[in-house]
């Protein structure tokens, strides 16, 4: 049997080492975390304390935090560090991957400023090298336990995903694929932002009612930009779409829904913010959502409240009730919330 293409994974938080966690039971995986601790540990104890707990982690993954090492020789590139660190990384990268090498990211978020996606950033770092992204309603503590879960891997080419495929998938993890590139992406960053609008009403204890009408109504939301940006719409009816959002708005494990949660629990965005040891994407994404919005003539009135208490200091009470005075139009046809 041919030889399976070796991968190596970027980030040694919950989700990358997750990911390496997989792809080492297939195929020779390497992970980089710039942790030297983070990378003694997953290496000698099959395990990464500081992200997941003991939870054990397949035992021929490899782990480094010297990152030109860990690139040198890799078949497939996964992007696995959050988004605001993502150009910074594959700068560093540029000079030691391997031409034409695959970039798989795991990042759900939009880098500020330029309001890329991940692809588009592995398109302007590393030109040539084909782009693409896995996603899906994957919490990392559940699939690290073996939890059964499914996601997608887009790539521009069905062939390539195909290929890839094989590499992430399980018996307990299924991977589906997709060349929709732009919509897993956009699915992906903007499930982070309805989650804290679910959180900030889950806090309020708003109640099971108003949780489902703002999953709802986010998901419209959400595919209506996604859609205007390129996106397909089944995309966002798929697990990327709708399966992200419900785990993401549903799951007690969720940090962005957690961000909500506390917010409607009368704390302060910069307490919340400095007493989290990992990533919620959502709280960047809000506002480069709101710009998106603007620039290609969608509304987003749920995303916009979100922004407002993130970034425009509205009490999160008036937020909710600010969403509540629009009138409702139709419910399939309406450009409304
Ligand atoms: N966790 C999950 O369940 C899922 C997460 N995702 C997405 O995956 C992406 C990564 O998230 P996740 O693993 O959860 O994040 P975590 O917060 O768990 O971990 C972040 C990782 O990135 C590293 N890091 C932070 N800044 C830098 C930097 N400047 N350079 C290099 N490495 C850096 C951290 O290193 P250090 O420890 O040294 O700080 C850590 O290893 C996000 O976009 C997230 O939305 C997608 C699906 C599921
Ligand atoms: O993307 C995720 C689940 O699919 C993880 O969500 P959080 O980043 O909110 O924890």
């Amino acid at each position: 049997m041919p030889k399976r293409p070796s991968v190596t994974v970027l980030g040694g938080g919950s989700w990358g080492t997750t990911v390496a966690s997989l792809a080492a039971r297939n195929t020779e995986t390497v992970v980089w975390a710039r942790n030297p601790d983070t990378a003694a540990e997953i290496a000698t104890d099959h395990r990464n304390s500081a992200y997941l707990g003991d939870l054990p982690l397949t035992e021929s993954l490899r782990a480094t935090a010297d990152l030109a090492e860990s690139v040198e020789s890799a078949d497939v590139l996964v992007l696995g560090v959050p988004s605001q660190h993502a150009r910074g990384v594959l700068e560093r990268v540029a000079e030691h991957v391997r031409p034409w090498v695959p970039v798989v990211s795991l990042v759900k978020g939009l880098e500020q400023g330029t309001r890329k996606r991940m692809t588009e950033i592995v398109a302007d770092v590393l030109p040539g090298h084909p782009a693409g992204v896995l996603a899906g309603p994957n919490i990392a503590k559940e699939v690290v336990q073996g939890f059964a879960a499914a996601a997608t891997i887009a790539m521009p080419e069905q062939r390539a995903a195909e290929m890839l495929q094989d590499l992430f998938r399980t018996k307990r993890f299924r991977v589906y694929t997709t060349t929709d590139v732009i919509g897993v992406e956009m699915a992906g960053a903007l499930k982070n932002v309805y989650a804290i609008a679910v959180g900030i009403g889950d806090g309020l204890e708003a109640g099971d009612n108003t949780r489902a009408m703002v999953i709802t109504r986010a998901l419209r939301e959400l595919s209506r930009l996604g859609v205007a940006l390129g996106g397909d719409a089944a995309t966002f009816a798929g697990l990327t779409g709708m399966g992200d959002l419900i785990a993401t708005c549903t799951s007690p494990l969720s940090r962005n829904r957690s961000v909500g949660v506390q917010l409607g629990r009368g704390k302060s965005l910069e307490q919340i913010v400095a007493e989290m040891n990992q990533v919620a994407e959502g709280v960047k994404t809000a506002a480069t959502v709101m710009k998106l919005g603007a620039e290609n003539g969608v509304d987003l009135p749920i995303a916009r409240e979100v922004d407002a208490v993130l970034n425009h200091g509205q009490p999160v009470g008036d937020a909710y009730r600010g969403l509540l005075r629009r009138a409702p139009g139709h419910e399939v046809h309406g450009e409304e919330w």
